[in-house]
């Protein structure tokens, strides 16, 4: 880190994040922010907002809770710049949520089969009160048609790893099996747009060029 002035703090409760950014040698903190993620997407939808629009406001919402909870105590020297996150599952039109279970989970493959689907994955920084930058990377994922039995055995074996992911799968562990075709940046699939947030974090002074 060039400039340890800069706190960095990542507004968010995703371990796969949060190991993004520490593979990169990134030092943050790292603050989940429990916003009504359900309730706010029900009512920006009905607003008519869209799923681009809505992962990035998502990510706003937890940038700028986290730092009324957390920067509000620190002292005015102390610098901190928070990242927030969100990622989105769109389907033709439809919207996917985490799956709330393992039946949940297997209903979601068995909707997402044969079909191709696109996250979006938004990241925004906040920089004491204010979001400074938003960045929006998408990744477009095609499903084969696996098999109900396949479905089975990929529950038994991921079990409740699945249950962390907007697509009921990890595409680093067994839910490689699960694609046809995948075409999009590697970070952005996992929730956080790397290459973008490096960039703007140099541009910030807070890495080296
Ligand atoms: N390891 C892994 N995680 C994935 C993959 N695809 C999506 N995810 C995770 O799925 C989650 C998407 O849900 P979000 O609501 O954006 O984030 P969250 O985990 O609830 O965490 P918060 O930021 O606290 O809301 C994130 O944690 C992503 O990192 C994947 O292929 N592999």
């Amino acid at each position: 880190m060039k400039n340890d002035a800069i706190r960095l703090i990542l507004a968010s409760g995703s371990q796969t994040r949060l190991k993004l950014l520490k593979q990169s040698g990134i030092e943050c903190a790292c603050y989940p922010a429990s916003v009504d993620e359900d309730g706010l997407k029900s009512h920006w939808k009905a607003e008519g907002r869209n799923v681009r629009e809505v992962a990035l406001k998502l990510a706003e919402e937890k940038a700028c809770l986290v730092a009324s909870q957390r920067c509000a105590q620190m002292s005015s020297e102390e610098h901190c710049l928070i990242i927030g996150a969100d990622q989105m599952l769109e389907c033709e039109g439809a919207w996917f949520d985490k799956p709330l279970n393992l039946d949940a989970a297997g209903a979601q493959l068995r909707s997402l089969r044969g079909r191709t689907h696109v996250l979006h994955s938004a990241v925004v920084l906040l920089d004491r009160t204010e979001i400074v930058w938003r960045h929006l990377s998408h990744a477009t994922l095609t499903m084969r048609m696996f098999s109900d039995r396949f479905i089975e055995k990929y529950l038994q074996q991921e079990a409740e790893n699945c249950l962390q992911c907007v697509g009921a799968y990890r595409v680093e562990g067994p839910g490689g099996q699960l694609f046809e075709h995948v075409g999009g940046d590697y970070s952005t699939i996992l929730g956080l747009p790397l290459l973008p947030l490096l960039g703007e974090l140099r541009k910030r002074d807070v890495l080296e060029f």
